[in-house]
C-alpha cells in the first residue's frame, strides 16, 4: 500500500501509482490524441518562459478568465475520461480540468510558480501524474525559516507517479521543473485542478 493521497497537507508522492504497462499505454494515447499547442499567452498565471507544448482541457464551464478574456478548455479526450475519474478517486477531489504538459526532452522545462490562481480557489488540491521519463521537481519555501535558509525539496518524478500537492504546499512554496542537460526522452505530466465555476 502507498501513501493515503486523500488526508495530508502538504504534499504527497505514490511512485508506481499507474502500473508500468498501463502507464505506458496512457503516454502512447495522450500523446497522439491531444492537441499540443505551444502557448504563447500566460495561461494560469504562469510565465511561459521555456519551450514546452501544453493544452489545456477540461469541462466546458470550467473556464479561465485572464486580463478579462474568457479561455475555454479544450474538449476531454477519450483516454483521458478513465484516468481523471481514477485520479479524482484517489485524491478525494472531483477535478474538472487538467493542464496537460509534454517535455520533449531536457531542454524543456517549466519556471518557478504556484499554483495560487483565484479560480482554484484558497488550498487547491494539485494532482500530477506523471508519464515517460523521470524528471526533477523541485519545492522552495516562499519565506525563510528561522535560519535564513529557504527550505527545498527535491523529488524525482517516475512513469506513473501521482504527486498530489494540497493545503498550504501553493502557499508555502514554489515549485519547477528545472531543465536538464541529462539525456532525457519526452515526458507528459498531467495537473488535474479543479476550477471553481
Ligand atoms: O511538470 C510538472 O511536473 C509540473 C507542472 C506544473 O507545475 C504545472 O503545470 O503547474
Ligand atoms: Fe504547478
Amino acid at each position: 500500500m502507498g501513501p493515503d493521497l486523500r488526508d495530508t497537507t502538504g504534499w504527497t508522492l505514490q511512485a508506481g501509482w499507474l502500473p508500468e504497462a498501463h502507464a505506458t499505454a496512457v503516454l502512447e494515447a495522450l500523446s497522439a490524441d491531444i492537441p499540443w499547442t505551444r502557448h504563447r499567452l500566460r495561461i494560469f498565471g504562469r510565465e511561459i518562459d521555456a519551450p514546452r507544448l501544453s493544452c489545456w482541457i477540461g469541462d466546458p464551464e470550467a473556464m479561465y478568465r485572464y486580463s478579462g478574456t474568457r479561455f475555454e478548455p479544450e474538449p476531454w479526450p477519450a483516454a483521458l475520461v478513465p484516468v481523471r475519474d481514477a485520479v479524482s478517486e484517489a485524491a478525494g477531489v472531483g477535478f474538472n480540468s487538467v493542464l496537460a504538459n509534454l517535455y520533449r526532452d531536457g531542454q524543456d522545462a517549466m519556471g518557478w510558480h504556484s499554483d495560487d490562481e483565484r479560480e482554484l480557489g484558497p488550498e487547491p488540491v494539485i494532482a500530477s501524474l506523471s508519464l515517460g521519463a523521470t524528471r526533477r521537481f523541485v519545492l522552495k519555501a516562499r519565506v525563510a525559516d528561522a535560519d535564513g535558509q529557504f527550505a527545498r525539496h527535491v523529488l524525482e518524478l517516475p512513469h506513473g507517479s501521482l504527486l498530489v500537492m494540497r493545503g498550504d504546499a501553493q502557499t508555502r512554496y514554489r515549485h519547477a521543473l528545472p531543465r536538464t542537460a541529462r539525456p532525457v526522452g519526452p515526458r507528459v505530466n498531467l495537473t488535474f485542478r479543479r476550477i471553481l465555476t
